[in-house]
C-alpha cells in the first residue's frame, strides 16, 4: 500500500511506501522509515484539523495475515529469526501502521471453539432479563456481569447492545487502591450449565494467543521478544466482553439509538474480537475519515491495537476508531477478549521506540489501571445500571 503525505506546516513532503522484508534486521529498520512526526500522526487526529493532506491512498480493505507461522515458532529461540516467522512480522508491522486493525488466521483455536462460544452466549443473551439479570453488573459487583441494552455509553450516548463483561479477578488491596473500583470476581451464570467451564478455556486459548502476538509485535518495533512481559505485561490484565447488539426495530423507538457501540478505540496492548459469520456490523475508520467494514471472515480474529500501546511506541503504532452498527434483520454477537499491561504498570514511550521518532517523549505517562477504572467508571451513568 503505497501514500504520500504532505506536511502543510512545513511545506516537506516526503514518499512513504512499504517494500518487502526478508531479515529481522530489515523489519527493524522499517520501523525507522517512520520520519518524525510523519504519517502516523495523521491517525491521532481522524476528525479535520490533522497538519497532513492526505493525497494517496489509503486502507479500503484490512489485511489478512497468516499467522501459523509465528504460532508455531515464537516461543523457540532457535527458530525465532525464520524467514517465514519474520515475514509475519513483516506483515504485523505494516498492519500496525497502516490500519491498526488485522485479520489473524492460523492461529491454532480450533473453529469448534470460536463458534461454540459464540453460541453459548447467544443462548444466554435469548433467556427472559429476570434470568439475565440475576448476574447483574452493579458498582458493587466491581462493574463485573450482564448489563441490558442502553446501559453502557459511549461519548455520552447509549449503545445498543447488552453485555456480559468478565474482567481478570482482583483480591480486595490486591493493588492498594488503585484497583478498589474493579475489585470482585466474576458472575457466571447457571444455564447453559457448561458456561463457564468453556470460556475459561477458550480465555486460556486467547490469552496466550495475545501473549504470541504481542511477540511478533515487539520485533515488529525491534523490541527484545519479551518486550511486553515481564513489568510490561508479564502479570497481563484482561477483561472478556460477551456482546449482544439487538436487531434496531426490537429496540424501543424511544431508546433507540444508531450505533451497537459508538465511535471508540480501545484502552490496552490488542483486542481479539471474534464476531458472527455473516452479519456485517463492526467498522473502521481509515485516515481519509471512510468507515470501512471488517467483514466477518469465517475463522479468524480481528485484532487491533489498543491506547497503552500508541503510548509505548511513542506513535509509532496508534489506535484506529471503530464502531458496531448492526442494521441488518439478524441479532449479533461477538467476543471481545482485551490483552492489556499488568494492572500497575507505568507505561511510557520506550526508548528505542522515541529514537526512531525524533527523541522526545510525545505522550506522558500513564498508570495503566487508573486510566482503565476512569474508562470503566465512565462508561456508565449512575444509577443506570
Ligand atoms: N475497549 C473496550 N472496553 N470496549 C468496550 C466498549 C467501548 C466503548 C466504551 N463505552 C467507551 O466509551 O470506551
Ligand atoms: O463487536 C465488535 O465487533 C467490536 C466490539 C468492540 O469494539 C469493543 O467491545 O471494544
Ligand atoms: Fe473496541
Amino acid at each position: 500500500m503505497l501514500c504520500y503525505l504532505t506536511r502543510t506546516d512545513t511545506q516537506k513532503s516526503f514518499p512513504y511506501k512499504f517494500t518487502q522484508f526478508k531479515l529481522l534486521h530489515a523489519a527493524i529498520k522499517a520501523s525507522s522509515l517512520h520520519t518524525p512526526g510523519a504519517p502516523t500522526d495523521t491517525w491521532e487526529n481522524q476528525e479535520s484539523n490533522s497538519p497532513f493532506i492526505l493525497m494517496g491512498s489509503d486502507f479500503k480493505t484490512i489485511p489478512i495475515i497468516d499467522i501459523s507461522p509465528l504460532v508455531a515458532k515464537i516461543d523457540d529461540p532457535k527458530l525465532a529469526t525464520n524467514d517465514d516467522l519474520l515475514e509475519v512480522v513483516r506483515q504485523l508491522d505494516e498492519a500496525c501502521k497502516e490500519a491498526g486493525f488485522f485479520y489473524v488466521k492460523g492461529h491454532g483455536v480450533p473453529d469448534s471453539m470460536i463458534r461454540e462460544v459464540r453460541e453459548i452466549s447467544r443462548s444466554f443473551f435469548a433467556l427472559p432479563t429476570e434470568e439475565k439479570l440475576k448476574i447483574k453488573m452493579t458498582q458493587k459487583s466491581g462493574y463485573r456481569g450482564y448489563q441490558k441494552v442502553g446501559v453502557n455509553i459511549t461519548m455520552g450516548k447509549p449503545d445498543m447492545h447488552e453485555a456480559i463483561d468478565y474482567f481478570r479477578p482482583i483480591l480486595p488491596g490486591q493493588y492498594g487502591d488503585l484497583a478498589n473500583p474493579l475489585e470482585g470476581s466474576n458472575l457466571w451464570p447457571k444455564t447453559p450449565s457448561n458456561f463457564k467451564a468453556l470460556l475459561e478455556d477458550y480465555l486460556s486459548l486467547v490469552k496466550d494467543l495475545s501473549r504470541k502476538i504481542m511477540r511478533g509485535i515487539a520485533l515488529a518495533l525491534g523490541a527484545p521478544i519479551d518486550a511486553f512481559e515481564g513489568d510490561c505485561a508479564g502479570d497481563v490484565f484482561w477483561f472478556l466482553r460477551l456482546i449482544g447488539y439487538p436487531v434496531s426495530t426490537d429496540i424501543p423507538e424511544s431508546e433507540r439509538t444508531e450505533t451497537g457501540i459508538g465511535a471508540h478505540t480501545d484502552y490496552g496492548l490488542l483486542t481479539l474480537v471474534n464476531q458472527d459469520d455473516e452479519i456485517q456490523a463492526l467498522e473502521v475508520k481509515n485516515r481519509s475519515g471512510e468507515w470501512i467494514s471488517a467483514v466477518p471472515i469465517p475463522g479468524t480474529f480481528v485484532c487491533n491495537i489498543g491506547d497503552m500501546l500508541k503510548v509505548w511506541t511513542n506513535g509509532i503504532y496508534k489506535p484506529t476508531l471503530h464502531r458496531v452498527i448492526n442494521k441488518t434483520p439478524f441479532y449479533r454477537v461477538s467476543l471481545a477478549f482485551f490483552y492489556e499491561s499488568n494492572f500497575d504498570a507505568c507505561i511510557e514511550p520506550v526508548e528505542c521506540c522515541k529514537q526512531k521518532t525524533g527523541g522526545l517523549a510525545k505522550y506522558d505517562s500513564i498508570v495503566y489501571g487508573e486510566y482503565l477504572v476512569k474508562k470503566v467508571q465512565n462508561n456508565f451513568v449512575d444509577g443506570r445500571y
